[in-house]
């Protein structure tokens, strides 16, 4: 599924500019794909950010490392052991699992009402199946743990580690103004520094206590194809223990969960506040679900890739709201020369992926939601790229659109969804590394008859 600038070059070159001001926007466009083709790995160092030292390893992480020898490592480990769509597929059981859940959650809240229809924290929902997804793939910690919370499909690992991260988010948001003024960080005003180690120190000793555990069932003889990643590392570690050292494995879960959980649930937030706002788009993506899967089982991983229609969605919705709208900064590592100008080294890159995206040299009423325009391979050579380009481009795309993919069409196809109180969904954007709904979405959600027979063998 890698819908991203298929063919470079072409949309610049498509027609010729109709202004002085379209003929700049492409300039700016051809340079932003010079940064990721030809000067790809002079850019694919990071800047160093104290907030991002502290909670990345001191830059060891595989999101914030130097491109180098240890950064390659990582990155093949990932790509080859973690986050291949062979391993992506071999978790589908898994994260459809976890959907189920909520799906489930949700069907008892609506059967409840005596109205028929329940309203529903979607964005909470959406934030629990994501860290769910993660958690249980990384770590595979409902293997042996039943259900706790009444409330929450969540395990008890998942809930504790929300809780940290919960922790640690505030802090780095307030330590953006620390990275900049390095008055603030000698003298560790407001108390930053001492806030964001003491969450670390518990967001790892809770990453080692998931490491001990699946330890244990791997020792206990779990020899399954569909090993949790943090058993892969385990496996791997056997044979190669100083590469593969409890301290890497910690490294590199930390960055799996802080790069993947908010990134897909947003994804899904601003996909399903986008179709409350256009049911006419809402009932035909019902409809290409019902011909193409019908209502007797719920939708799988496998149908997600044949509904077009769906795939359209979820892309119309990436361009629109890319999760990380400046992707991740990039820093150069050698002088090189960017469309003509001189960029020395060490020079920072962000990229509006925000505002390419949207960019009305480029895309037909840029604004506007429409999902049709990705049909039948339409805007295929316009610059998309909500999980960047090149070497440092996101490795957890595969498991990302599965996810949002499955969750989006098992909410469509089990329930027909209204806003509350018929209020339009406020799409105010807040501001951050990712582009969060300042308004938490919540809808109402009625069970479809056509899927009953389903949701009640859910129960
Ligand atoms: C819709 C969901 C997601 C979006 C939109 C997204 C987007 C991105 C973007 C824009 C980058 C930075 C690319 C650059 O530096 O140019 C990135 C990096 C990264 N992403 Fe994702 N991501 C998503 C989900 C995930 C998931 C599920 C995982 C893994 C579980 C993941 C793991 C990573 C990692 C490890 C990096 C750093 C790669 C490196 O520096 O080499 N992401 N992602």
């Amino acid at each position: 599924m890698n819908w991203v600038a298929r063919r470079e070059g072409e949309a610049a070159a498509a027609s010729p500019p109709r202004s002085l001001g379209e003929a700049e926007q492409r300039r700016g466009e051809t340079r932003d794909r010079e940064c990721f083709t030809e000067h790809d790995v002079t850019f694919a160092n990071r800047p160093r950010f104290e907030s991002q030292l502290l909670v990345s390893f001191n830059g060891a992480a595989l999101a914030t490392a130097s491109y180098g020898a240890h950064w390659r490592n990582l990155r093949r480990i990932v790509a080859v052991q973690l986050l291949s769509a062979h391993r992506v597929g071999l978790m589908s059981g898994l994260i459809a699992g976890e959907v189920r859940a909520m799906v489930r959650r949700m069907y008892r809240a609506a059967a409840a009402s005596p109205a028929g229809a329940a309203r529903i924290q979607l964005k909470r929902r959406l934030f629990e199946v994501s860290l769910s997804v993660l958690m249980e793939t990384i770590a595979h910690t409902k293997a042996t743990r039943p259900e706790t919370d009444p409330d929450t499909d969540m395990s008890v690992e998942a809930q504790e580690f929300k809780q940290v991260v919960d922790e640690i988010i505030p802090h780095i948001g307030a330590a953006n103004l620390w990275d900049y003024l390095p008055a603030l960080r000698w003298f560790d005003v407001f108390g930053v520094r001492r806030k964001i180690l003491a969450a670390v120190s518990r967001r790892d000793a809770f990453l080692r206590r998931l490491i001990d555990a699946e330890r244990r069932r791997l020792d206990d003889g779990d020899e399954s194809e569909k090993k949790s990643m943090i058993a892969v590392l385990l496996t791997l570690q056997k044979t190669e223990p100083e590469v593969y050292t409890d301290n890497m494995i910690t490294a590199l879960t930390a960055n799996l969960f802080g790069a993947g959980t908010e990134t897909t649930s947003t994804t899904s937030e601003w996909a399903m506040s986008l179709l409350l706002n256009h049911p006419d788009t809402l009932k035909k993506a019902q409809a290409e679900i019902d011909a193409s899967v019908g209502n007797s089982r719920l939708i799988t991983a496998d149908d997600v890739t044949r509904l077009g229609y769906l795939q359209c969605i979820v892309r119309e919705t990436l361009r629109l709201y890319p999760a990380a709208p400046m992707l991740l900064p990039h820093e150069s590592s050698a002088d090189c020369k960017v469309g003509g100008y001189n960029v020395p080294r060490g020079s920072m890159l962000l990229i509006n992926a925000y505002a390419i995206h949207r960019d009305p040299a480029v895309w037909e009423e840029p604004e506007k939601f429409m999902p049709e325009r990705f049909e039948d391979g339409g805007c295929d050579g316009n610059l998309l790229m909500p999980f960047g380009m090149g070497r440092r481009r996101c490795p957890g795309e595969t498991l990302a659109l599965r996810t949002v993919g499955l969750v989006l069409g098992t909410l469509i196809q089990c329930f027909d969804w209204e806003r509350v109180d018929g209020v339009e969904v406020d799409m105010t954007e807040g501001g951050g590394l990712t582009i969060p709904k300042v308004v938490p979405l919540e809808a109402m959600c009625r069970p479809r008859d056509a899927m009953g027979g389903v949701l009640r063998e859910l129960v």
